[in-house]
């Protein structure tokens, strides 16, 4: 594997655009597949509700369970792997967990609000076992505008079940962690399986130079993980260009799934991240959005075999012209039902060369690249 964090600092640079904050731009032209990132989280936490069901999964390095795990005897909430991930748990967060269940395990049902408590703890565990990335988590985009019940909620919660932390937590500090997790984190999904149409999270991660990434409904990057990899650092991101890119290009990611429609992909970027797209992509299919379901899991239909499919795309969309970005689903969408990942070509493996290779950020699944020719988007 390419060692994408330390090239990253020569191959982007984070610039302030106007309108999008903090942006990473490429420094010299970027080549398909390069990998041009990889980043440990600054935190982790297990993205099932700790009260009310047991994770299948380690909650240091999230790979599945053996058989006969080892569980933390004092706070009984989480399992380890083996003696290694076991040492990463902290008496902080060991002792918060305790009260937490011995005070709230009857009142405390609802779901998300214990995974939101989870990533609270992780967050003041790091205020508590490193006050410099405890300073770079509060750095990353995303403010308390409005405190929520929600936020309000956790706060006092946890606030009189914690142990002392070196730091003081605000009722506003709660809120603004809160936001920062809903902007900056990304998801570390479970094995892909065809037969589930939603894959579930395993657990989420804050990775603070891939949060300086922006959004863009045609990503010109991808992100990948390799979770249940035996190698060290499976919980790293790794970021590769999906094609090559010009120098002083913007590198961006999309927040979703590339096939969402217009108006549910605006709906989720001004509701979760708090702007409106004006990419390329949308100015062209804002024109198309008459008569969309306004449907957060709505995802158009792949661009490709089928009947129905064609049908839907005559209905939508008349001629090329209108459909700029036809190249894009052609190419670089994951075909497997179910899937709707996103395809970029296997890292180069010398200076001049392209892998004609595409793997899916998703499933995993490899095919050969039908138009294999390398070009400037
Ligand atoms: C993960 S952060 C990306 C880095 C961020 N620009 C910063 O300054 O830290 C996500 C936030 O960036 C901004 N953003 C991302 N993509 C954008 C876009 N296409 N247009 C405008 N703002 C965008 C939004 O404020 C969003 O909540």
């Amino acid at each position: 594997m390419n060692n994408g964090e330390a090239k990253s600092e020569s191959l982007l640079r984070v610039t302030e655009i106007e309108g999008r904050g903090r942006s990473l731009v490429s420094t010299q032209s970027l080549r398909a597949g390069e990998v041009i990132l990889r980043e440990s989280p600054l935190l982790l936490y297990s993205a099932f509700p700790f009260l009310s069901s047991t994770s299948p999964y380690c909650d240091h390095c999230f790979r599945s369970l053996p058989s006969s795990p080892q569980k933390c005897q004092s706070c009984s909430l989480v399992l380890f792997c083996n003696p290694n991930c076991f040492s990463s748990h902290s008496p902080w967060l060991c002792e918060s967990l305790r009260r937490l269940h011995q005070s709230s395990s009857s009142v405390f049902t609802n779901h998300d609000l214990q995974i939101q408590a989870r990533y609270l703890l992780s967050a003041y565990n790091l205020a508590a076992t490193s006050p410099p990335n405890f300073q770079i988590l509060l750095s990353l985009q995303g403010n308390a505008r409005d405190s929520t019940s929600d936020s309000d909620f956790l706060h006092t919660l946890l606030s009189t079940v914690c142990p002392p932390l070196p730091v003081t937590i605000s009722p506003e500090l709660t809120a603004a962690l809160l936001v920062k997790d809903k902007v900056n984190g990304f998801g570390l999904m479970e094995p892909f399986s065809v037969s589930k149409e939603c894959r579930s999270v395993r657990a989420y991660g804050i990775y603070p130079k891939v949060s300086f990434f922006n959004h863009d409904c045609l990503p010109n990057a991808c992100r990948f993980d390799y979770v249940d990899s035996a190698d060290i650092g499976n919980t790293d991101i790794v970021i590769r260009m999906i094609h090559d890119v010009p120098q002083g290009r913007e590198v961006c990611l999309s927040y979703f799934p590339v096939n969402m429609r217009y108006l549910s992909r605006q709906k989720r970027l001004f509701e979760d991240y708090g702007f409106r797209c004006e990419c390329d992509r949308c100015k062209v299919e804002s024109s198309w959005s008459e008569g969309e379901e306004d449907d957060e899991n709505d995802v158009m239909d792949d661009v490709g075999d089928g009947e129905e499919e064609e049908m839907e795309e005559e209905e939508e969309v008349d001629d090329e012209a209108s459909f700029p970005h036809a190249y894009f689903f052609v190419r670089y969408m994951c075909e497997k039902e179910n899937c709707f990942g996103t395809l970029a070509p296997l890292p180069p493996k010398s200076n001049d060369d392209v892998s004609r290779v595409l793997e899916c950020n998703v499933c995993g699944s490899v095919k050969e690249d039908e138009v294999g020719v390398s070009v400037n988007h």
